[in-house]
């Protein structure tokens, strides 16, 4: 469990940040200072520990004794503190199917392995034990923010939100609503019931967090084919009447999903403009400036119009959609529309718990669109990274709150190591514990970054805070 801070703080060392889409920032030999309730209140560059004691500890009115100031140094080798990622979409229910996917695509794949397990997640038991490792996994991966689908089941995706709040996890909590097309055995009975227990659990998860200092509930329609039009009219409802609620949701991630949707929801059955996918949510009120929608792999060019024009963020899963073959969505022609972009997991469609794997992912999967013809869809390693961290805190709408160093900012980060450098010049160190970077010593600080992008893991993560809270640490 997260051991509370509730000690001044004081980070002393390299910290790199993203300021714009492709543009990262490098403040050197800096302090970082981070009030107890886990708040950054000052940041001073060339800044060494007895400058910050002596001239700026008093002046914020905190004490310097051991007891009131803990002191943080990173500034080893290729050592640096990064904001936390955020996870803006995964399914903590599906975590212990991650890597089993066999060459299913997204209708069979939910059928096969997907609807049983979650299912089987009513087990409380079970839960506590999926739910606790999915959080401690996405911790040590330096995921301080995770937007988080359940299950149906109301207690055990209490559960989750209860979880989070011990392990110190930011997240976004939401119970999965679906009222057809999913096995009689996994299903809300009725638009009503779901509407009744998608309540229940808003109104448990507010109470534990009335503040929402970490956890909130999130609207949930798991997608269109699984949700009847009551239901998608309930839900937008709801939407309205808790206009605070961020809502989550998939779309367009499939060509036979596509199909479906449009089978399902002809325009005459929902008085929108057309039969495409996103105006089935608009026509629905779902699709606002607090939606995410996860995947858009196939979306037309009028969709993300008139999803920029709804203010709708994207969650880009490239794992999921490169292992489940749904397709290489097209992030940079998003950003160009204007559409908020950030990345996601969505284990266990994708199979790894990794941001860091997803933003090297989203790196390759956008070298794949620029060979298909689209020359400057190649994303860099600063634009990835800032899809990990801004991008996907403008997604669960916490840009305020997390993904940067700003004065005001929560504390939510990772302190990232890199590994040694060979002391000795020979060529030969034993640095098996420091994982599968080598660093030579001779290299930049973007070389590094970009080294970290793309050959980094979570034995580079060293420590991770969520609001100033240390929630793990690499032993
Ligand atoms: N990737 C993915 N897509 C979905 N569409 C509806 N449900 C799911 C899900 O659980 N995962
Ligand atoms: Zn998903």
């Amino acid at each position: 469990m997260a051991t509370p801070s509730k000690k001044d703080q004081l980070f002393l060392g390299s910290f790199i940040h993203s300021t714009k889409l492709d543009e990262l920032t490098y403040l050197h030999n800096a302090a970082v200072f981070v009030d107890a309730q886990g708040k950054i209140v000052h940041v001073e560059r060339d800044c060494d520990e007895q400058r910050a004691r002596e001239a700026l500890v008093p002046r914020l009115g905190w004490g310097a004794g051991e007891d009131e100031l803990v002191v943080v140094r990173g500034g080893g080798t290729g050592e640096f503190f990064f904001p936390g990622f955020v996870d803006t979409h995964l399914h903590a229910s599906q975590y212990p199917n991650v890597g089993i996917f066999g060459k299913s695509t997204l209708l069979d794949w939910l059928n096969t392995y997907t609807f049983p397990l979650e299912a089987s997640l009513s087990d409380q038991a079970k839960a506590r034990k999926v739910y606790s490792r999915v959080i401690r996994k996405t911790l040590s991966h330096g995921t301080t923010c995770a937007a988080y689908y359940a299950t149906v089941d109301v207690p055990s995706t209490n559960l989750l939100a209860d979880l989070c709040l011990s392990y110190g996890q930011r997240a976004l909590v939401g119970r999965v609503c679906m009222d057809q097309l999913a096995p009689s055995y996994y299903r809300d009975e009725s638009p009503a019931a779901s509407l009744a227990a998608t309540r229940e659990s808003i109104a448990y998860i507010e109470s534990i967090d009335p503040s929402r200092s970490l956890i909130r509930p999130v609207l949930t329609p798991r997608f269109a084919p699984s949700c009847s039009a009551p239901l998608m009219r309930g839900l937008g409802d709801l939407a309205a009447e808790m206009p605070h609620l961020p809502i989550q949701t998939h779309i367009s991630e499939n060509k036979n999903e596509i199909a479906l949707v449009a089978e399902l929801f002809p325009k005459a059955s929902t008085g929108a403009a057309d039969d495409s996918y996103a105006g089935v949510y608009d026509a629905f009120g779902l699709l606002t400036d607090r939606t995410i929608l996860a995947h858009g792999v196939h979306l037309s060019e009028s969709e993300a119009t008139l999803i920029a024009s709804r203010k709708a963020k994207v969650s880009h899963c490239p794992c999921s959609n490169s292992a489940i073959t749904s397709g290489a969505a097209r992030v940079r022609w998003l950003l160009e529309k204007g559409v908020v972009c950030g990345l996601g997991t969505d284990m266990s469609g994708g199979y790894s718990p990794s941001v860091l794997e997803a933003a090297r992912l989203a790196a390759l999967v956008s070298r794949h669109v620029a060979m298909g013809g689209d020359e400057k869809a190649k994303l860099s390693v600063e634009e990835v990274l800032y899809l990990a961290t801004r991008g996907g805190a403008e997604v669960v709408g916490l840009e305020d709150r997390v993904g940067g160093f700003e004065v005001g900012m929560d504390w939510d980060a990772q302190l990232v190591g890199l590994g040694v450098v060979d002391p000795l010049g020979e060529g030969v160190v034993d640095d098996q514990e420091d994982g599968n970077v080598d660093v030579f010593g001779w290299e930049t600080w973007p070389d590094l970054v970009a080294k970290w992008v793309y050959n980094g893991d979570d034995r580079n993560t060293k420590k991770v805070w969520v609001k100033g809270r240390l929630v793990h640490e690499r032993k």
